[in-house]
């Protein structure tokens, strides 16, 4: 135990999850889960809503017992050791930060705490602010940042007290599209810059893409597939994960084979068939739509089968009926077993 309280160089720790289970009355909300993580990795858990990945969270902050199973942290049993000894920080959608301090109080919170010197805290909070692109931001107001700074100074906060791990509970999602593509790349950098070990729980697939080195896909309290993120993306273990990746059709028998030889079953993202003038495969439009940076088609493949696909902007839009040429892009399939 000699590590909870005390203070390493290195701030990331492993992670091991071993055969936890949560009971809620009768239904188990978590069951028989196990997971490990190696220090400096982040994992992002990824399952619909009522999957009990924020169950699982809870569990390994501390502040959900688990009926079975341990948590060790570090190399220590962290079990039946309290949230504030286990030396995790957690940071949720809404950042949760003190409207009436400014940003510095605010990231200082975990230092003063530490005992460090109001000089050597101020020292520290200028690097986390610049660790989380915000320098010289100390005296603003929480309610005068906007929502994705109002997220960096929770980060900054919860990076503060050198957590050996930490938890994320779904740290994007309140946040618009574009501020949650620029912060998610910017996230992922700092983790990896400060070499925290991470675990994140989502449910989207976007989010778990861009932040993750690993993933664990949860459906009804279990762990159904896990390992590196890429791995996942590119290999989803059934139809229903798949799904959850953002596969958006799936193609069976001869359809499948005639996009990928010998494939039986194929997984296809919306833009896995890209319309093109040399394209090997004929299709029939059945309808088109303009999107944000392609136009989106519905079409019908040779075989009858219904799929996405997407053509660049600019084009003349295709009208229902119209036959067209498509290609596919490899990157966006996936084979699936059986
Ligand atoms: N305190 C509780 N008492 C009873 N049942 C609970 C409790 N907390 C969670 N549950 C149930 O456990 C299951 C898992 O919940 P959990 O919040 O972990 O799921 P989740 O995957 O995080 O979902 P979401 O994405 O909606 O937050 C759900 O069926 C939920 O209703």
């Amino acid at each position: 135990m000699s590590d909870v309280d005390g203070s390493s160089a290195r701030p990331g720790a492993s992670l091991q999850v071993d055969g936890v289970t949560v009971r809620f009355e009768r239904t188990a909300a978590v069951d028989d889960v196990s997971l490990q993580l190696e220090p400096g990795r982040v994992l992002a858990v990824l399952g619909p809503s009522g999957s009990g990945k924020s169950t699982l969270l809870r569990v390994v902050a501390g502040l959900q017992r688990p009926d079975s199973g341990r948590v060790i942290i570090g190399g220590d049993d962290v079990t039946d050791v309290p949230t504030h000894r286990r030396r995790v920080a957690l940071m949720f959608q809404d950042g949760q930060l003190f409207p009436h301090q400014d940003v510095a109080g605010n990231v200082a919170y975990a230092l003063r705490r530490q005992g460090l010197s109001r000089a050597e805290a101020a020292g520290r909070v200028g690097e986390l602010l610049e660790l989380v692109g915000l320098p010289g931001m100390e005296r603003r107001r929480p309610g005068t940042l906007s929502g994705g700074q109002q997220q960096r100074v929770a980060l900054a906060r919860a990076l503060a007290a050198r957590p050996r791990l930490l938890l994320l509970d779904e740290p994007l999602s309140a946040l618009d599209r574009a501020l949650r593509d620029r912060l998610g790349a910017d996230l992922r950098q700092i983790l990896t810059t400060s070499g925290t070990t991470a675990m994140l729980v989502t449910h989207d697939h976007d989010e778990a893409f861009t932040l993750a080195d690993r993933m664990a896909v949860m459906s009804d309290g279990r762990i159904v597939q896990e390992g590196p993120t890429a791995d996942v993306w590119r290999a989803p273990a059934d139809e229903q994960i798949a799904e959850f990746l953002g596969f958006s059709t799936v193609l069976e028998g001869e359809a499948a084979a005639r996009l990928v030889p010998g494939v039986a079953r194929l997984a296809l993202r919306p833009q896995a068939l890209r319309r093109a003038d040399d394209g090997e495969h004929r299709a029939t439009v059945l309808g088109a739509a303009l999107g944000a940076d392609v136009v989106r088609l519905r079409v019908r493949l040779a075989d009858g089968v219904e799929a996405d696909a997407v053509a660049e902007l600019g084009e003349p839009l295709p009208e229902p009926g119209e036959s067209v040429r498509l290609r596919l892009v490899p990157a966006a399939a996936a084979p699936l077993p059986g």
